[in-house]
């Protein structure tokens, strides 16, 4: 998928909002354990109520590799499902792979091709040739891993080396990587405040925020600090959405959550 048209989306839905497949069997409601492929059932239940407010989905990996053979079929069904039927919507692999050359061209021919993501997320931690492999597919985004959510981003990202902190040279080190332009980065919600430094050396690229909801990050804070003219971010929510309701009307209650905070993006949005 193309920026352009991911951002005539944003537009049209009033919405930047992406949100997480992370689903768990231990947390999905109990009556739909009995169905054939029950990860598949939740997912396909809560893409059905949610995306009319939604731009992006992201299917955590994990999630899927965890349960086997049986949750990658769930994975390659709700992609098949997403593909057929809401193409508009951009797919994004939360996979965190990146390994030398040979290894990130097949990590990138299993996503990109034969699942046929519109993204993946980056470690970028092995550099360069872990990297480039997947910059080399025509109208797919590379989301490198910058600044994360989590406690321990403060174990490496934000140490400094040769004066300036590691997540910043990931931002500018990966500027000049061949294809550069088909990169995308992650910034935790919860870092918002970094959001302004950061949009000095990335202007213009999209950053997938995570980290609104479950673990805190404000919208508002984020939108403060890091929207751009063209919008420039996908908000992820997954277990604030996903899990908002256990019971018998877990998609109406998880469609209500997501259009409640696509009300609170067309608001960020007037104000552009
Ligand atoms: O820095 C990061 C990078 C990835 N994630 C992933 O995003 C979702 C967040 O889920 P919530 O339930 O909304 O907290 C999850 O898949 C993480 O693995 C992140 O949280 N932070």
């Amino acid at each position: 998928m193309k920026n352009e048209y991911l951002i005539s989306q944003i537009h049209k839905k009033k919405s930047f909002l992406c949100v997480g497949l992370d689903t768990d069997l231990e947390k999905i409601p109990s009556h739909l354990l009995q169905e054939e492929d029950p990860i598949f059932a939740f997912n396909k239940a809560i893409i059905d109520a949610t995306h009319e407010y939604c731009v992006a989905y992201k299917p955590n990996i994990a999630f899927y590799e965890a349960y086997g053979l049986d949750g990658w079929k769930s994975l390659e069904r709700t992609m098949a499902y997403l593909n057929e039927n809401h193409p508009e919507i951009f797919t994004i692999a939360d996979a965190k792979r990146g390994d030398i050359g040979n290894t990130s061209t097949r990590y990138a021919k299993a996503f990109f091709e034969t699942l046929n993501f519109d993204s993946i997320t980056i470690a970028p931690y092995m550099g360069k040739d872990s990297v480039e492999p997947f910059l080399e597919f025509e109208d797919k985004h590379t989301i490198l891993l910058a600044l994360t959510s989590n406690q321990g981003a403060f174990d490496f990202q934000t140490k400094k080396i040769e004066g300036h902190e590691l997540y910043k040279e990931v931002l500018s080190v990966s500027k000049t990587y061949k294809g550069s332009e088909r990169l995308m980065y992650v910034v935790g919600a919860t870092k918002a405040t970094y959001l302004k430094d950061i949009r000095e050396l990335i202007p213009e690229s999209f950053l997938l925020v995570p980290g609104v909801g479950a673990q805190g990050g404000s919208l508002e804070e984020v939108c403060k600090y890091g929207i751009t003219k063209d919008v420039g971010l996908l908000v992820n929510s997954s277990r604030g959405i996903l899990y908002a309701s256990t019971d018998m009307d877990f998609a109406e209650v998880a469609g209500n959550k997501a259009k409640e905070i696509q009300q609170q993006m067309a608001a960020e949005l007037a104000k552009l």
